[in-house]
């Protein structure tokens, strides 16, 4: 009997530990060993873990970008370190990427499977921000139109709206501090969220308490999962731990909430509040090649996915801003000179005018560029593919993972002249011709990602940034409160800062 259970206990754990390499260690090092042997430095092969213990201890003392920043110092501008079982390629040199992102090679390269597991409760997987291959693309063509320039003009009233709603709002704190970062979040939630759902956005009983609390604890919670490494073993992430439950009720809340907007649009018993269709009108319009509509379930999908990448990174992007302009008096100085001369006397800012702002515009970009609010994207190689440049050319192997670091990218001496420094006479528009100033590489400024998976709602968000810039400098004084606090930087998924950025804000006439 004892020999029999010492058996089974046995085999047990033989086929245990064979699954767990099987199916966790050999894949990853099967790619280390692939690049590692074309030259490519390497961080140090850890089975299970990686360099996730370092990334930890980084990230506890709000460094994260430090871990990245001495891997590339020590390694150069390519190379790999372990995240988990999955090891991540790092490649940072603009001609490289070029090969990765380009139109043309887009067969080669897709969203990460593990991407999808994790965001799959929350907005499924029929969508622009997950979807591969055929779907991706059909949808990809149905979409682009609704982000032309006609249908976003449309929608900036929606945005002046929204907008004045938040500064009268903050002018009732009467010069309390205030944590702008949690406003400006919840500002740009709500032009995306009444753009992307229209008037129920308004008046449905619970609305914004559904989308800004139900929807955001279930996205930290799957954030705080994914930082954990729980969703990389499926066992693991079936478990009622974690947050399980919080994602659970949250998903559900939001999902009903979806479908109730889109029938009663569909029933006619709700209106859009744009000049002409908002994003919810496009999604029920959209037609691919063959003349079909996307399904109810894609519509909430689409619906879903465009609020999870429309709020936050255009909220933080804001952040910065006004962390730049509160720490910069002669930029806000500018900024206020050009809002007061194109928009005088609380002028509400039009489409037209908004395309004037062009010392607002240089501030947005050279804010992406310093403080990108998505830092690093990542693309899985789905067959073998080779990329090369002056200096270097290399196979991928199909499932190798590769990890772009725009905040890197970003601040690279190779692209950028006094990288470091805040200079947003770069981006300033020629005024004879209104062209920007041509770029070092056209791969070297990402904040936005490029290629055929770039940011479809680009436009939208460098025109909101520029309604809540231009409205907020030409109503608002503001000033950090308290002036010595302390800005980290918190990486997941958004850069953002850790602590939140407080502040004072008086009506300024
Ligand atoms: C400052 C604000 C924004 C930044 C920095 C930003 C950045 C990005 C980046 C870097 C990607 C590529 C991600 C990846 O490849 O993994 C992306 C994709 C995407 N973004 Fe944005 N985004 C912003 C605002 C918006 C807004 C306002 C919307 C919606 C109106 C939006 C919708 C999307 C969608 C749907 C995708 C997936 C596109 C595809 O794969 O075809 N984003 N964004």
């Amino acid at each position: 009997m004892f020999l029999q259970c010492l058996y089974t206990t046995f085999t047990l754990t033989f086929i245990l530990l064979f699954i767990i390499y099987w199916k966790l260690i050999r894949p990853g090092k099967r790619i280390y060993d692939v690049l590692r042997a074309q030259g490519i430095p390497c961080e140090p092969f850890v089975p299970l873990l990686g360099q996730v213990p370092r990334l930890y201890k980084y990230n506890k003392q709000n460094r994260i970008m430090n871990f990245h920043e001495e891997l590339c110092k020590k390694h150069g501008l390519i190379f790999m370190f372990g995240l988990g079982s999955y090891p991540r390629l790092v490649v940072q040199d603009a001609d490289l990427i070029a090969d990765i992102l380009g139109r043309a090679h887009a067969p080669y390269y897709q969203k990460p499977r593990d991407l999808s597991s994790r965001l799959k409760p929350l907005i499924g997987l029929r969508n622009l921000l997950i979807s591969n291959g055929y779907e991706h693309a059909r949808a990809r063509r149905m979409l682009n139109p609704g982000f032309h320039f006609e249908n976003l003009r449309s929608m900036v009233s929606n945005m002046t709206d929204e907008t004045t709603k938040m500064i009268d709002k903050l002018f009732e704190s009467c010069g309390k501090t205030i944590n702008l970062e949690k406003e400006l979040s919840f500002l740009t939630l709500t032009i995306i969220a009444s753009s992307a759902f229209g008037g129920n956005f308004e008046t449905m009983v619970n609305a914004r308490e559904i989308v800004s609390e139900a929807f955001i604890a279930a996205l930290d919670a799957i954030v705080n999962r994914s930082l954990l490494l729980i969703d990389q073993i499926p066992f693991f992430s079936r478990l009622p731990f974690w947050g399980k439950d919080i994602i659970d009720k949250g998903c559900e809340k939001a999902l009903n909430f979806v479908e109730q907007i889109i029938n009663d649009r569909k029933q006619g018993r709700s209106k859009n509040l744009c000049q002409n269709a908002d994003i919810l009108d496009l999604l029920l319009k959209a037609v691919d090649s063959h003349g079909e509509h996307f399904t109810d379930e894609e519509i909430r999908q689409e619906a879903m996915a465009f609020v999870l990448a429309g709020h936050q990174s255009t909220g933080d992007l804001m952040v910065w801003i006004m962390y730049v302009l509160m720490t910069n008096p002669s930029i806000l100085n500018a900024c206020q000179n050009e809002v007061d001369r194109v928009l005088p006397n609380g002028m509400i800012p039009t489409y037209e005018k908004l395309n004037e702002l062009n010392i607002c515009e240089s501030i947005i970009h050279e804010t992406l560029r310093l403080y990108p609010p998505i830092p690093f994207f990542v693309r899985q190689c789905i067959q073998d593919h080779t990329i090369k440049s002056k200096n270097y050319q290399l196979n991928i192997p199909a499932d190798a993972t590769i990890l772009i670091n725009s905040y890197l990218i970003h601040r690279e001496e190779k692209y950028w002249p006094r990288p470091l420094e805040f200079d947003y006479t770069r981006w300033m528009r020629d005024p004879e011709t209104g062209l920007k100033p041509k770029l070092a590489h056209p791969y070297c400024y990402l904040p936005f990602a490029s290629g055929p998976r770039s940011c479809i709602g680009q436009n939208f968000a460098l025109i909101e940034a520029k309604v809540i810039l231009a409205m907020f400098v030409q109503r608002c004084n503001f000033e950090l409160e308290p002036k010595n606090q302390k800005i980290a930087m918190d990486v997941r998924i958004i850069m953002r800062p850790k602590f939140g950025l407080f502040s004072k804000i008086t009506k300024r006439r």
